[in-house]
Order: structure tokens, then sequence, then C-alpha cells
């Protein structure tokens, strides 16, 4: 695994305070994502159904078109209380300047409370491959053809 100082360093704004003790990290050695602190003055309920954009405090600016962010849903939160993404998945360009918001969303059936500065989902990098479309009228055959939706089993 690369060093710490090996890995991609990237431009970080603190745009509260209080985030500066509560800076995402890397939980082990081996962790693929940081997890996001809620920006919160006071406890947020949200209702089963209800989705709420959650501010970060942060503004990271990935800069590398090689890499891109994504937010993705804790597993515990997801698992055990229904607090998942209102997107699923965020997706973070490396050019976003913004604040990372979170889109919290309740799928469960029951009220669930978020506290301020709670762990509410974490951060990953990436690595992404930018293509070039060329239009073409037809492709050289392969295996699979236009097969798709389960039609690898079928006889
Ligand atoms: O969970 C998320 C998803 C996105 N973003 C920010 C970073 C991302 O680079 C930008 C745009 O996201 P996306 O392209 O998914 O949204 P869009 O609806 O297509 O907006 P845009 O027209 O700004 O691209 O919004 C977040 O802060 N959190
Ligand atoms: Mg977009």
């Amino acid at each position: 695994m690369p060093s710490a100082n090996s890995r991609p360093r990237l431009a970080v704004k603190i745009l509260d305070e209080r985030l500066k003790d509560r800076m995402p990290r890397y939980a082990t050695e081996g962790s693929a994502g940081m997890d996001l602190h809620a920006l919160l003055d006071q406890p947020l309920t949200i209702e089963p159904g209800q989705c709420e954009l959650v501010r970060t405090g942060l503004s990271i600016h990935i800069a590398d078109p090689g890499l891109a962010g994504m937010i993705l849903p804790r597993s515990g939160l997801g698992h055990k209380h229904g607090i998942v993404l209102g997107n699923l998945v965020g997706l973070i360009d490396s050019d976003y300047q913004g604040e990372l918001m979170v889109s919290v969303w309740n799928r469960g059936q029951k009220t669930f409370t978020l506290e301020p500065f709670e762990r509410m989902a974490q951060y990953v990098i990436v690595p992404v491959v930018q293509a070039e479309l060329e239009i073409v009228d037809d492709f050289s055959d392969s295996l699979r053809g236009s097969g798709g939706f389960g039609s690898s089993g079928r006889h």
C-alpha cells in the first residue's frame, strides 16, 4: 500500500472552523473511504421518505481529471437505520470546487435524528478514464453481441 507521502495530495478548504478537528481520515491503513461529518448547528430530524441536503463544511478540489470523488453510504447507517443517499451515489467531478454536500435520505420506516458532526457518509477517491466517442456504422463482432439483461445463461 502506498505510504501517506506518496498518495495524491488534494487541496481542501475548511469552510467552518468546527471541521478542523473533524477532518475526514482513513480509519485504518486499509480503509477505502474517509467519513464525512454532518455540519449542523442542531440535530436534524429526518422523517421516513424524507431527503435532506446536508453540508460537510469542506471543499475538496481534486484537480486531476484522472481521479473522481464518490460519496457512498455507510453500511451501518444504511442497514440499521435506512439512512442512505438521495442520489444513491454522489459523483464528484475533479473540477468541482464547491462545498461537498450529502443528500441524506431516510428510506427506512422510523424517524432518524442526525446529530451535529455525526459521520453520515464516506468519501472515496477513484481512478477515472475519460474516453472519446467515435461514431461508427458497425462494430466488430463480439461473443455477447447485443445480448444483455440476463441473456448470458439462456440457450
Ligand atoms: O452527492 C453529491 C453529488 C454531487 N455534488 C457536487 C459535486 C459534483 O461535481 C457536482 C455536480 O454533480 P452531478 O454532475 O452529479 O450533478 P448534476 O445534477 O449533473 O449537476 P451539474 O449540472 O452541476 O453537473 O455536485 C455533491 O456535492 N454531492
Ligand atoms: Mg453533471
